[in-house]
């Protein structure tokens, strides 16, 4: 693979469609400032989740993995003004550095972080009555992404998209001996993906600026 290629192309591709702004720049910035892992989306990855959001006219969208809000700010945008973004989040340093972030982009209002592990916020979130969410992005703690994608179809409809980040690995995914909690989590989530009647489904690989990955796409039926 040409790395090197690959991450030109992708410098190339964002200066020309998938500019960021100020309030994303500071986002970014705000990793290092915090000390906090440099795992956001790229710029381009983050247009793209824009482009699905506006594809299927979220209004309603729910994420896993705030992180500092990188992509949470690119999906929001999507939104009409009316609309809302949930996100959930594990550590509370990282959900105050993303609020921060979140309302220097002005979208206070749209966007809520919901502070705790997403498997004990996803059954509240179902017994509340919350979405059905039209556009779902997992791309929290790699290990339960097959409990994540249950949890999105119950908190589906007939036509929403769920979209879950990093089942490639850097190739990984092929390695049947892998020990990796992160590799193996994408493997059963990939399986359960495939096996699943209620979604169709496909994978992107995708290459860039970051490790070589992909994102599984799945509208339920
Ligand atoms: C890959 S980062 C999210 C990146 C973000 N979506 C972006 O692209 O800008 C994963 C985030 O999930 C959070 N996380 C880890 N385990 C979690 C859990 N069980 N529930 C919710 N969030 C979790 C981590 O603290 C981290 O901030
Ligand atoms: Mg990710």
């Amino acid at each position: 693979m040409n790395n090197e290629l690959f991450e030109s192309v992708d410098h190339y591709i964002s200066k020309l469609v998938g500019q960021e702004d100020e309030a994303l720049t500071a986002a970014t910035r705000s990793l290092k400032e915090t000390g906090m892992p440099a795992i956001s989306v790229s710029p381009n990855q983050g247009k793209f989740l824009q482009i699905l959001a506006l594809l299927c006219n979220a209004k309603n969208i729910l994420e896993l993995g705030t992180l500092a809000g990188y992509s949470t700010i690119w999906m929001a945008r999507a939104l009409p003004s009316d609309g809302k973004l949930i996100t959930l989040e594990a550590d509370p340093k990282h959900a105050a550095v993303a609020q921060k972030n979140i309302e220097r982009a002005g979208l206070a209002t749209q966007v809520q972080i919901k502070t705790g592990k997403a498997l004990d916020i996803l059954p509240q979130l179902h017994a509340e009555g919350a979405g059905p969410f039209d556009m779902i992005f997992i791309d929290a703690d790699k290990p339960p992404y097959a409990e994540y994608f249950e949890w999105a179809l119950r908190l589906s409809r007939p036509g929403t998209l769920i979209v879950a980040d990093n089942v490639i690995r850097d190739g990984r995914v092929l390695d049947k001996n892998s020990t990796d909690a992160a590799v193996k989590g994408a493997q059963r989530f990939n399986k359960v993906l495939a096996a699943s009647t209620a979604v169709t489904a496909t994978i992107l690989q995708m290459v860039g600026v970051k490790e070589y990955d992909g994102m599984a796409l799945a509208v339920v039926k």
